[in-house]
């Protein structure tokens, strides 16, 4: 084990889906078993015990290949070199809010972090939003880190994508293995669109797997609520899920995603698919050579178009709202 450390740095480590990442992340199941680590925690003052109790039980681990952690409030030490930069600080919503609800009281974190970022973190960093709504909380990181260029940031919708993969093999009876081809379009949120166009069961067009109505209908609206399902059953937002789909995310990004099998994740668009420029939004993408590539050439049937539309047109919304805020 030779190899030099990689900076990661954790954002609202001291809350539930940072406390469920480090240790897999520290045990190498985001980079690889020969790949060191050294972690950043950063919280807010009110959070500082909870991450420096993690960081005594990251140690009582004796991972071999943790090179070090170093928790702080301040986020010009926290992203010192960093490499990679899991933002999830951020409150979650709980009953009866919708994502976007979080947007005043969420969003003002992360121009600041974007800041910090170009100012400190290594020349190669990779950042990925899960804190909510993630999608425009990427945009204002990503409005306020000059000189940091825009294919860097990235918001979570691995999680989307997983549970659209779940959802369908439980309904065709098989694996998750024998699924693929699932794209999760636009927001993080409830208008986000799963589309089996081209999604496949066993090798064979998955809309001749399922129900077309299914597909078209209860199956969207059952992966675009998800989130609100998880906290209605389990009484808080979904968090092993949420921190496994953030550490597959940053492992495709920076190792690869297999052969011609795509994977969703929300990047910054360059206009691919008639999504405009600049919003940050989930897309079918593989990863080569440590950069994401939009799938492009996908035929988009009128449906498509339709619920893609919607989606991005709540991400124009949001985009409005943020700079009515003042916050981009
Ligand atoms: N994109 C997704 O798929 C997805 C999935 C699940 C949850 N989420 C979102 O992830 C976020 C975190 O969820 P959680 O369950 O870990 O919440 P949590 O309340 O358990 O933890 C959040 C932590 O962030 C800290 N924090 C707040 N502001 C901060 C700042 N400026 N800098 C550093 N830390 C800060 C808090 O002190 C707290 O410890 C929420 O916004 C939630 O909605 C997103
Ligand atoms: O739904 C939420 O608020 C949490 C998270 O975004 C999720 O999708 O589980």
């Amino acid at each position: 084990m030779t190899q030099t450390p990689i900076t990661i740095t954790l954002t609202g480590a001291g809350g539930q889906i940072g406390y469920a990442a480090m240790f897999r992340i520290a045990a190498g199941d985001m980079l690889g078993p020969e790949q060191p680590v050294a972690l950043r925690l950063l919280e807010i003052p009110q959070g500082m015990r909870g991450a420096e109790g993690a960081a005594m039980e990251l140690a009582d681990c004796a991972f071999p290949l943790l090179a070090g952690v170093e928790v702080s409030d301040d986020p010009a030490v926290a992203f010192d070199g960093a490499n990679v930069a899991m933002l999830i600080g951020s409150r979650p919503r709980t009953a009866g809010m919708e994502r976007g609800d979080l947007l005043s009281a969420n969003g003002a974190i992360f121009g600041p972090q974007g800041a910090a970022i170009a100012a400190r973190a290594a020349a190669d960093v990779r950042v990925i939003v899960v804190g909510n709504p993630a999608n425009t909380n990427a945009l204002i990181a990503q409005q306020h880190a000059d000189g940091v260029p825009a294919e860097r940031f990235t918001a979570l919708t691995r999680l989307d994508h997983n549970r659209a993969m779940g959802l369908l093999a439980a309904e065709s009876g098989v694996g998750v293995r024998d699924i693929d081809g699932v794209t999760i379009w636009g927001n993080h949120s409830a208008t986000q669109y799963p589309d089996l166009s081209r999604a496949t069961v066993s090798g064979a067009p998955a809309l001749d797997a399922v129900d077309a109505a299914w597909a078209r209908g209860a199956y969207i609206e059952r992966v675009a609520k998800r989130g609100a399902e998880i906290i209605e059953v389990r009484g808080g937002s979904s968090v092993a899920s949420a921190a496994n789909a953030a550490i597959e995310h940053v492992r495709d990004w920076v190792l690869g995603t297999p052969g011609e099998s795509w994977t969703s994740a929300a990047v910054v668009s360059r206009g691919e698919y008639g999504v405009p420029e600049g919003l940050v939004s989930s897309f079918p993408v593989r990863s080569r050579g440590g950069r994401w590539e939009v799938v492009e050439g996908l035929d988009i049937d009128a449906f498509s178009r339709e619920r893609i539309d919607a989606s991005v047109a709540e991400l124009l919304a949001e985009r409005e709202a943020v700079r009515e805020l003042g916050l981009i």
